[in-house]
């Protein structure tokens, strides 16, 4: 079976990834998979940029080709924030909770017409002979006042899909897989990756 290394130590991002490249024939690696490899520093100042340096420096150090994915949450009427901050935004220790709880007192005053926000993914694939591609996906919502459904991971819970009705921890993870920011941003990927994913092993 063909597999591709994702550069993520997310188990949530790296259960999306298993669900969305399984039906593509494609096995998936991650760095859980390999404890010994330390975390990589992301001093980018963009999504894309510090998805580059995730993919870039895993793929120096197993010769592989590795994508990587850099993503979160930007919240309208927080000038963008959490943005690149989000794993880490209540905190180095990267806690969800603690995380969803600052950004809902942060919107406590903040009406409903305002609570507009999205996810963002980048993706960025290097090369062990070739320049690193980047691509994008995003995905459209609001922040709820409180908590609703257990799926997923990070921010889902207070992340609410216009569309479906649903906060994105209501869906089912196939749903989910189908409309996220990640899913978006595979898509964008599979557009110019088909030519030669086919040598990829
Ligand atoms: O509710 C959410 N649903 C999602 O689908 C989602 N995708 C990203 N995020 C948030 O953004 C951070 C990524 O930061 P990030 O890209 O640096 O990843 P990370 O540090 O967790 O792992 P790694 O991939 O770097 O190893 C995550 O921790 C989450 O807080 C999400 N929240
Ligand atoms: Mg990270």
């Amino acid at each position: 079976m063909k597999s591709v290394l994702i550069a993520t130590k997310n188990k949530g991002k790296a259960k999306e990834f298993e669900q969305m490249f399984q039906p593509l024939g494609f096995e998936v690696k991650t760095l859980l998979d390999f404890e010994e490899i330390e975390d990589v520093e992301e001093n980018g100042a963009t999504f894309e940029e510090n998805a580059t340096i995730k993919a870039e420096t895993i793929s120096k150090k197993t010769g592989q080709v590795v994508v990587a994915d850099d993503s979160g949450l930007i919240v309208d009427a927080l000038k963008g924030a959490p943005g690149i901050y989000s794993a880490r935004y209540a905190g180095l220790e990267k806690n969800d909770e603690a995380n969803i709880d600052k950004v809902l007192k942060e919107l406590n005053d903040t009406p409903e017409a305002e609570r507009t926000a999205r996810f963002y993914c980048a993706l960025a694939v290097a090369f062990p002979d070739r320049e690193t591609m980047t691509v994008h996906g995003t995905c459209e919502g609001m922040i709820l006042r409180e908590r609703r459904g257990h799926n997923g991971f990070g921010y889902d819970p207070i992340f609410f899909v216009k569309d479906l009705g649903k906060s994105m921890a209501e869906l089912d993870p196939e749903q989910k897989n189908q409309i996220s920011h990640r899913a978006n941003a595979l898509k964008n990927l599979e557009k110019i990756l088909s030519s030669f994913i086919e040598g990829v092993d």
